[in-house]
């Protein structure tokens, strides 16, 4: 059975506080976007993970594909299989990509397995391999809160614009992005500043990571402003880097801009 794990930007990300457990409180609009991986599951004599495409850096046996199979196989009788990880989304590029690949195996082996779990527990299980997994159980336009993992509806609706994605070749550590952020409380809420039409978003809409990732990697907001001398509505980096895209009225002329980089350009 196969399935295709996809990636998220960040549309805005204010970070307002540190937490006590040492990660810190957010506030962002994550959106689905179809730059995706590929992942079958095949029944086998033994557990057995293996990957194709862009080298995952790591212990195989600790892939969070792997780890999810063992967090749900701790509490059902599944049967090993063989997970084959074929890696198209870039690594360390703020898109969440190991994140949507635990939790598309948590929903693959949902499904090939009958187990019929309710979302919410399969968020349970999201949660507990990274901030970012338990958005992609729903994979839907949502309002994220606290480390990321608490959901809100938002009103947010691009469908009909287009996106292009620029990841420069420059893996940024998520760790590494939050130990250089000052947090704050925001003047205004992102969910208000959301209201308003896409075009103005550039004047208010602002990813705090860029706060301190701009100055460290001066190509990234060059980037930025690539994006906008092609016509984007919005542009910004997302999550915690390294890639940037742009929001586009109508289907942008990117492939040839950024011929040294990976990019992806498609509908929204
Ligand atoms: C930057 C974002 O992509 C925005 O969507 C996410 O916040 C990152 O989520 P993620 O990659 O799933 O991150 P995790 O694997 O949970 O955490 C990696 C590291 O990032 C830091 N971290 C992560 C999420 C968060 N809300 N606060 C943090 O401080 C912690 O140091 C943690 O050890
Ligand atoms: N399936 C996977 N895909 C990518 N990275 C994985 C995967 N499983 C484990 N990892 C580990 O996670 C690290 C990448 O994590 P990191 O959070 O920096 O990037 P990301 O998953 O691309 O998304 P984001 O930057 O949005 O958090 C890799 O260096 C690798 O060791």
């Amino acid at each position: 059975m196969l399935t295709f794990p996809n990636c998220k930007i960040n549309i805005g990300l204010q970070i307002t506080e540190k937490r006590p457990d040492g990660f810190h409180n957010l506030q962002s609009c994550f959106y689905p976007v179809g730059w995706q991986d590929v992942l079958e599951v095949i029944p086998a004599e033994t557990l057995r993970f293996t990957s194709s495409g862009i080298p995952i850096p790591g212990d195989p046996a600790q892939n969070l594909c792997v780890r999810a199979y063992n967090l749900l196989k701790a509490d059902y009788a599944l049967p090993p299989v063989h997970l084959h990880l074929h890696k198209i989304i870039p690594i360390g590029a703020g898109l969440g990509g190991g994140s949507a690949d635990a939790a598309f195996t948590i929903r693959l082996l949902d499904e090939r397995f009958g187990l019929a779990l309710p979302m919410e527990q399969m968020e349970t299980y999201a949660r507990q391999l990274g901030s970012d997994c338990a958005f992609f159980i729903r994979n839907q336009p949502l309002y994220c809160l606290e480390k990321g993992d608490v959901f809100e509806p938002v009103s947010v609706d691009l469908s009909g614009y287009y996106i292009l994605l620029v990841y420069p070749n420059l893996a940024i550590s998520t760790a590494e992005a939050y130990a250089g952020v000052r947090p704050r409380q925001p003047d205004i809420p992102l969910r208000e500043l959301l209201m308003a039409p896409v075009a103005q978003w550039r004047h208010s809409v602002h990813n705090d990571f860029e706060d301190n990732l701009f100055p460290a990697y001066p190509l990234l907001a060059g980037l930025k402003q690539q994006l906008y001398d092609l016509g984007a509505e919005y542009a910004s980096m997302s999550g915690s880097g390294s890639a940037v895209y742009g929001i586009f009225a109508a289907p942008p002329d990117g492939q040839n801009h950024f011929p040294d980089y990976s990019v992806w350009q498609g509908k929204l």
